[in-house]
């Protein structure tokens, strides 16, 4: 029953999408694209506008201005939308006294899909053991597995989760960034968004990073730690004023921490090895303080969290 995913169709286009809520300026000119073949880290501080451009991308959700595109379509066009996008906003949002299978199969008829295609996405989320429990008794994490199984009922080339993450334990959590990985190997396009790029880390491929309803960052997980790191690197010599003497010729910025200890920015560690190797100045213990992914997201969404004065302290940097 699953079909292979055509590349075009797993894609979301959003174009300078602006929305305003009364006074509150929402959406400022969001835009990006997801494309296929990866898990998209959709990351901002609390209100920084995702979950807004999600309901915008699902047509919930009427834009000012621009436009949000799945497969190059608008959501509204959309004759079979399911097959199209499958997405999970509120894993709450289910009827309590509804066993899970029975919540998946209303769904599935809805959309002219039988039984069988609600007991695969059930072993597909590995809810086969309680799918015939009222969907009420759920754990969060139980619901948040009922409400990808619905997501992929259409077997859609674009899943989009609102932070998914959320209320999970150690053991689901694992499992969330093993299933996200394999439907982005089957060629789908995966945003899943979450304020916290700890949960990302690990998970996502690429981010996009928003604050105050744009774009901060747009880039993958590699390039935006490149980046950010500084490079400091550490190293420990018996020869520290030839070590510092050497390093600094080559443009670094130097200093020692101690009798036998120099710190290095502005060269890659590979590069402090080669210079330090050529000149046969001796050395041990070399290391690189690379920043965390934590401490670049805190850079960049930092204007945008002080603005709404939710940390207004740089606590922990
Ligand atoms: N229906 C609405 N009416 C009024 N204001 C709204 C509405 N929906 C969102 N907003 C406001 O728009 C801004 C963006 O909210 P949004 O929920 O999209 O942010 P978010 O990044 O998803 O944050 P969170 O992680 O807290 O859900 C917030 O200031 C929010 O209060």
């Amino acid at each position: 029953m699953e079909k292979t995913i055509d590349g075009s169709d797993a894609t979301i286009e959003v174009t300078d999408v602006r929305k305003r809520f009364g006074s509150t300026q929402a959406l400022d000119g969001m835009t990006f694209a997801v494309r296929p073949g990866q898990v998209t880290g959709f990351v901002g501080p609390n209100g920084a506008g995702k979950s807004t451009t999600m309901r915008v991308i699902l047509g919930l959700d009427k834009p000012d201005r621009g436009t949000a595109l799945v497969g190059g379509r608008r959501y509204q066009d959309l004759r079979t939308p399911l097959t199209h996008i499958g997405a999970l906003l509120d894993a709450a949002a289910v009827q309590p006294s509804r066993t899970a299978r029975h919540h998946l199969l209303w769904l599935a008829h809805s959309q002219g899909l039988g039984a069988e295609r609600v007991d695969e996405v059930i072993r597909q989320v590995g809810l086969q053991d309680v799918a015939q429990r009222k969907a009420g008794g759920f754990s969060l994490g139980m619901r948040q597995r009922l409400g990808i199984a619905a997501a992929l009922l259409g077997n859609p080339p674009v899943i989009m989760l609102d932070e998914p993450f959320n209320g999970l334990d150690p053991e689901g959590f694992m499992w969330m960034r093993g299933f996200l990985a394999s439907l982005a190997e089957q060629g789908r396009a995966v945003l899943v968004s979450s304020h916290l790029m700890s949960e990302l880390q690990d998970s996502a491929d690429h981010v996009v990073v928003v604050g105050r309803g744009k774009v901060v960052a747009d880039m993958s997980v590699r390039e935006l730690l490149a980046s950010m790191s500084q490079g400091r690197v550490t190293l420990r010599t018996s020869a520290l004023n030839q070590a510092m003497t050497v390093l600094a010729r080559s443009g670094a910025t130097v200093s020692s921490t101690g009798a036998d200890t120099v710190s290095v920015t502005g060269l890659p560690a590979e590069n402090v090895v080669s210079l330090l190797s050529q000149n046969a100045v001796p050395f041990s213990e070399i290391s690189e303080n690379r920043a965390s992914l934590e401490e670049a997201y805190m850079e960049l969404t930092r204007d945008a969290v002080q603005y709404r004065g939710v940390v207004p302290e740089e606590a922990g940097r």
